[in-house]
């Protein structure tokens, strides 16, 4: 096993420890990789056996402590001067451990107001300084030259180069963003960030109690309590000699290895795609549900607004054959002007022949009447400019829509009128087959009464009143078919001449 060995004084009895065991004979088979020449003269003492990243460059696990540990497990670590060969070991690490105390626990990073190391060349420092806090300037930061205690002179790292420690005043904002402004400056060869490296955190605090062991493991763990993402748990068996009483333990489900991860993240992205499918699904049928509803509701509303007409129509014909203004029983017509509606205000006669039965009926999908009466003409002329106008009834109104009688048989005749339904319709009648338009029994009447209209109805019809309740037959509602037809001929007879 290859084992990445940390710098620092956390990291330093890791190290101790991991030569314990060799010596023990409990740890076999081990070669550690320093992070720092510090750690390395500690391993050599050890008689810990060293390789490097040329030799071996995957890890197998790697150890180490840190400076500042925010909620996403990122880090701030090179306080001790070894960022570079601790990145450099711990990126190519499998699993990497971070042991730290309470004391670093932060909720961002470069929040504690203590440094963020930047290891930099030495050439022109100053320069790289200044672009550096020029980087940060809203953060408020400043950059200082780390320097060996009193002396003044400058730390130089394991790698010859300079640190600048930067110093926030406020949030540094996007740890990636700041990542890779400070790494695209000349000059700068690592900052001290670790971004999302760490698979497992281990925080010592007050909890529990002191007895010195090995690493500690899962299996020694006394108790634990979930936080959000992060599992605490209770160990006691490690880190005596820096508390002394016990640890708490952070262990992520982070995966460790670049393959673990994208596995991770393809599986996190097929549960994302599943769920967001379900969503959809749910989405869809209750739009499917909503608009049966609404198409329930619309087809309500145009039946509702049917009756209503119907009911507004047939009270617009009573009105004008009863009050006398109108002898005319029945026009047809496809707009007001046709149908003589705006007769009614005194604005317009009626076309001549109106809407010419046939092409009208037809459009609409009606059944067509026999011959004759589908051989109406049709006369576009408004009746006024019509040579014989004089003929025509005075002031003619519309009595009916027949557009409407599409509609009508749809409608129950309890609907429009509960007195026409339970006196004189059969149930058993199809309206639809039978073709009728609704006409309430006092205009009925009122037709029949009509002079005007009289001659031309034929004797054998039994119009339909309120007081009859003589229930209609197939026979009778042809007859009264052919009454309305014959009183339409009797309103476009006289000009059809
Ligand atoms: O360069 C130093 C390392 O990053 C250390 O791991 C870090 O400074 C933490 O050190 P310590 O364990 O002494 O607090």
């Amino acid at each position: 096993m290859v084992v990445g060995l940390g710098t620092g004084s956390t990291a330093k009895h890791a190290v101790d420890k991991i030569a314990e065991l060799l010596n023990l004979g409990k740890l076999n088979n081990i070669v550690g990789i320093p992070t720092s020449s510090i750690t390395h003269e500690q391993a050599v003492s050890l008689g810990i056996p060293l390789s490097d990243l040329n030799k071996h460059p995957i890890v197998d696990i790697a150890i180490d402590g840190a400076d500042e540990i925010d909620p996403q497990m990122n880090l701030v670590k090179g306080r001790g001067g070894s960022l570079l060969r601790e990145k450099m070991v711990e990126a190519a690490s499998k699993k990497f451990i971070v042991i730290v105390d309470e004391s670093k626990l932060v909720s961002h990073l470069g929040g504690t107001g203590l440094a963020m190391p930047v290891e930099i060349v030495p050439f022109c420092w100053k320069f790289t300084l200044k672009r550096l806090e020029m980087l940060f300037i809203e953060a408020g930061c400043v950059g200082k030259l780390r320097v060996v205690g009193e002396s003044g002179e400058p730390y130089v790292t394991d790698n010859g180069n300079y640190i600048i420690d930067l110093f926030f005043k406020g949030d540094m904002g996007n740890l990636k963003e700041a990542s890779d402004a400070i790494l695209s400056l000349a000059g700068v060869v690592e900052h001290g960030m670790f971004i999302d490296m760490a698979n497992t955190v281990i925080v010592a605090g007050n909890l529990g109690q002191s007895n010195w062991g090995c690493l500690c493991s899962i299996s020694e763990v006394k108790c634990s309590v979930t936080v959000g993402p992060i599992h605490v748990a209770v160990c006691y068996n490690w880190y005596q000699r820096r508390l002394s009483r016990g640890l708490v333990m952070v262990e992520t489900q982070k995966e460790s290895t670049p393959n673990e991860g994208i596995s991770r993240l393809e599986h996190q992205m097929q549960t994302f795609m599943e769920d967001s499918q379900k969503r959809m699904e749910m989405i869809e049928a209750n739009q499917q549900r909503m608009n049966a509803e609404n198409l329930k509701k619309q087809d309500d509303n145009s039946r509702r607004l049917d009756v209503l007409l119907s009911h507004m129509e047939s009270e617009k014909r009573l009105d004008a054959v009863t009050s006398g203004r109108s002898r005319v029983a029945l026009v047809y017509g496809n707009s007001p002007s046709e149908r003589g509606d705006s007769s009614v205000s005194g604005n317009f006669r009626p076309v001549s022949s109106l809407v010419t039965p046939i092409s009208f009926m037809a459009n609409r999908g009606m059944t067509l009447p026999p011959a004759p009466f589908n051989t109406i003409p049709h006369f576009p002329l408004p009746m006024t400019q019509h040579p014989q106008a004089s003929l025509y009834p005075p002031a003619p109104t519309s009595l009916a829509n027949i557009a409407r009688t599409s509609s009508f048989p749809s409608i129950p005749p309890s609907v429009t009128n509960p007195n026409f339904a339970t006196q004189n319709v059969n149930p058993s009648i199809n309206q639809t087959q039978v073709g009728l338009p609704y006409l309430p029994p006092l205009a009925d009447q009122a037709i029949a009464n009509s002079s005007f209209l009289q001659p031309n109805i034929p004797q054998n019809i039994q119009p339909i009143t309120q007081n009859n309740t003589q229930t209609p037959t197939n026979s009778s509602y042809e007859a009264l078919k052919l009454k309305y037809l014959f009183q339409s001929l009797m309103v476009i007879n006289p000009v059809v001449g």
